[in-house]
């Protein structure tokens, strides 16, 4: 049994699932965010995303205790790295931010822990090099929902090593997670593929081609996709997916700019699932009253 002792460090829409892929997969895992509000959700949410486990009949209450036992939410940094062999940072997209977080995990971890980001296309090498260890830093690149998408994309940043390649795809596969290796090139194969995709579907939608129900069944029956785009995007978060734009805009150029609706709609703070308003409305989970 490779990598067991694994520290989230973001507990949103990614840190949550992941943290419940692995602990689904037997390895324990100490979940911590700055916000007490967002790990709290994050219990929630894990809570809901196994009865649906248990609805579709592929688990039953005794493997959901069993998972639950597996993740110890915790409300300090220190605590969640102190003892880690494995630390996957799932905070907001953004490259300042990611560089001051793997600072102070580079501090605390042990120093032959191996940190891993879930950037959805940010530079690995310039998020490795807020560290002493590059050669411990990749990308562990998840997909959403993280308890149902098979994929986990390795980025290796320039400094990575291949050891450090090996253990996290022995981790993936332990818990039943397929790999690919790519290179630390912005977006990677999956952003890239997917955000041309998504931000030509958002423009279609801007320029008023079709309605946003019709893009998403036209994509969903003509192309077979199993999401339209634009519930997609409301699922990924409009927010991360602005992020992501001006990101690949910077690498790639104008084919990435962000769509003005799209800008709009995260100004007005409208982010899709998470906010309860995107392209679509949901009924977002009032925020439990207890800390
Ligand atoms: C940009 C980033 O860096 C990278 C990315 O993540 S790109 C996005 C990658 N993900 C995709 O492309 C997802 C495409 N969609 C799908 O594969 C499928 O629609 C799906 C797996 C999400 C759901 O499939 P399906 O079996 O039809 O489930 P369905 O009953 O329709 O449920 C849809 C809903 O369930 C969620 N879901 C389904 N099974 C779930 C599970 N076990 N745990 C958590 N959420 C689950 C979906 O997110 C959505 O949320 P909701 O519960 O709040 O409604
Ligand atoms: N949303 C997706 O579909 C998706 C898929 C794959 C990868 N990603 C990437 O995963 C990362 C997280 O995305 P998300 O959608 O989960 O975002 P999110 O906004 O849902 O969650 C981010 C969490 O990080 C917490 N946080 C912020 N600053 C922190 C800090 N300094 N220390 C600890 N926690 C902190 C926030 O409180 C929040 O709970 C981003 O890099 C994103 O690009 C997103």
């Amino acid at each position: 049994m490779g990598l067991t002792k694994i520290a989230v460090i973001g507990a949103g829409l990614m840190g949550s699932g992941i943290a419940q892929s692995l602990a689904m997969g037997g390895k324990r895992v100490k979940l911590y965010d700055s916000s007490k509000q967002s790990l709290k959700r994050a219990e929630d949410s894990i809570e809901k995303s196994l009865q649906r486990f248990v609805k579709a009949g592929t688990m039953n209450e005794e493997a959901v205790f069993t998972v639950m036992e597996h993740i110890h939410p915790v409300h300090d940094v220190w605590e969640a790295v102190k003892d880690a062999e494995l630390v996957i940072e799932a905070v907001p997209e953004s490259l300042s931010l990611k560089k001051l977080v793997f600072e102070e995990i580079d501090r605390l971890a042990p120093e032959e822990a191996i940190l891993a980001t879930n950037t959805s296309e940010l530079s690995v090498t310039a998020i490795a090099a807020a560290t002493s260890r590059p050669d411990k830093v990749l990308g562990m690149h998840w997909f959403n929902p993280a308890p149902v998408m098979r994929l986990i994309e390795i980025v290796q940043g320039e400094d990575t090593s291949p050891e450090t390649i090996k253990a996290v795809e022995e981790v993936s596969q332990e818990i039943g997670k397929e790999t690919v290796l790519v290179k630390d090139r912005q977006g990677f194969v999956t952003t890239r593929a997917l955000t041309a995709h998504l931000l030509e579907c958002i423009r279609m939608h801007e320029e008023g081609v079709a309605n946003a129900k019709d893009i998403d069944k036209a994509i969903r029956l003509g192309l077979n996709y199993p999401m339209g785009p634009l519930e997609l995007a409301d699922l990924i978060g409009l927010d991360t997916m602005l992020f992501v734009s001006e990101g690949m805009t910077a690498a790639y150029g104008d084919r990435f700019l962000p769509p003005q609706s799209l800008r709009k709609m995260v100004e007005a703070g409208h982010f899709g699932r998470k906010t309860g308003k995107g392209f679509y409305t949901y009924t977002v989970q009032r925020e439990t009253s207890k800390q």
